[in-house]
């Protein structure tokens, strides 16, 4: 495939965590120039792009309140409206929905009617928004069928933040919640996580440390508060991922149960490049997504550029045979509904 420009609109950090300069090398070995979008400079001149791919978290989260990220994301948005045969990786509406955990929560709580087959299902959970009295909140636990330990995640799902968190074991302290945020039920999974990466219509199964088990039911504890990236990085380990007690090994999730599940969000999202957390309760071996990551880190999949470059040049065959006109993103997305919330 040749003369095809790909653009990617990273930070520097992503840039580097993703090694983009490694990829660049690698697609103009299979024909297909790799160019690093200025968004800070005007898009027109730096195209033309066949295919763009982005991680907007960032702007998109400070254009909630800051005039010259609206003003970035607005010449973004500008751009990939005037030019529908761009394609889009992944459509700015699909992504904008995965940083609002109230959002994804939503999606991942209907997983159970479309996976039941594969006993796929999401811990229940509550959505919090603004600060209420404490009898509110435990008798919204008590009605969403919530159960202790509780674990307590900012709404705002993206960025250094969003990944400060919080375990809850006590009506007590419940006090210790800083909406907005939610509360999900903690599921006992023998302190191993299952990171499912998805890259267009492949996933790569990757095993992480995690949270250890903690005694089911209120206890007379105090609030951990931790980082998730002291958690799930393939380095963590500390006494919040070592067992307190021996237990036997956990069965593998079923690679079919996970096909399905990366099928089934593909479809739901619209999106290429996201990771899905799962954990398996050490009670009824049952499946649990605890979280939908936007284009993470793919720490541990050396198929990575690859199946990047594999699904570009998918999407370019489809553009080709959709002809000129092709719009800009070739998945579609929508929004769901949600529960009832504080
Ligand atoms: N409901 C839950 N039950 C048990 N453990 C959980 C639950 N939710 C989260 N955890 C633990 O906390 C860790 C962080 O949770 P989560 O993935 O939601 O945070 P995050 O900041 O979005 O993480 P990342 O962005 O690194 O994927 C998980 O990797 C897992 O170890
Ligand atoms: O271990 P993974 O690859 O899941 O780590 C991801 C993490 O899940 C989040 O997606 C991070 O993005 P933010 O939530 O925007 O911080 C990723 O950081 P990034 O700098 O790679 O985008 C982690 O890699
Ligand atoms: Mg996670």
């Amino acid at each position: 495939m040749s003369g095809r420009r790909v653009g990617f609109c990273l930070s520097e950090k992503k840039r580097r965590r993703m090694n983009l300069d490694a990829f660049a090398e690698f697609c103009a070995g299979h024909g297909v120039e790799v160019v690093k979008i200025d968004l800070t400079q005007p898009l027109v001149p730096q195209g033309p792009f066949d295919v763009i791919i982005h991680k907007l978290s960032d702007v998109i989260v400070e254009a909630e309140h800051d005039s010259q990220s609206q003003q970035l994301l607005a010449n973004f948005q500008n751009y990939v409206s005037a030019h529908p045969s761009t394609a889009l990786l992944d459509p700015l509406p699909a992504m904008t929905q995965l940083l609002d955990r109230f959002a994804s929560y939503r999606i991942m709580s209907k997983l159970h009617n479309s996976l039941r087959d594969w006993r796929i299902c999401s811990p229940p959970y509550l959505e919090i928004y603004s600060a209420t009295d404490l009898s509110s909140i435990h008798q919204a636990v008590m009605s969403q069928g919530l159960s202790f330990p509780l674990i307590c995640k900012t709404r705002v799902a993206h960025g250094s933040l969003s990944h400060e968190m919080s375990l809850i074991f006590s009506v007590g302290s419940l006090a210790d919640v800083h909406p907005p945020c939610v509360l999900q039920s903690f599921v006992n999974h023998g302190a191993i996580l299952h990171k499912v990466f998805v890259v267009g219509d492949r996933h790569f199964c990757v095993e992480r440390p995690s949270l250890k088990n903690f005694p089911s039911g209120p206890c007379d504890r105090k609030t951990i508060f931790f980082n998730s990236h002291q958690v799930s990085k393939p380095e963590s380990s500390s006494d919040l991922t070592s067992l307190d007690e021996q237990m036997p090994r956990l069965p593998l999730p079923s690679s079919e149960a996970v096909a399905a599940l990366a099928r089934e969000l593909r479809a739901q999202l619209g999106m290429a490049l996201f990771g899905v957390d799962v954990i398996i309760n050490i009670h009824t071996h049952t499946l649990s997504v605890i979280d939908i990551n936007i284009f993470p880190g793919y720490e541990g999949v050396p198929q990575f550029f690859s199946s990047l470059l594999s699904h570009i040049e998918s999407v370019l065959d489809k553009q080709t045979s959709a002809g000129p006109q092709a719009t800009g993103s070739l998945e579609s997305t929508h929004t769901t509904g949600g529960p009832s919330a504080v």
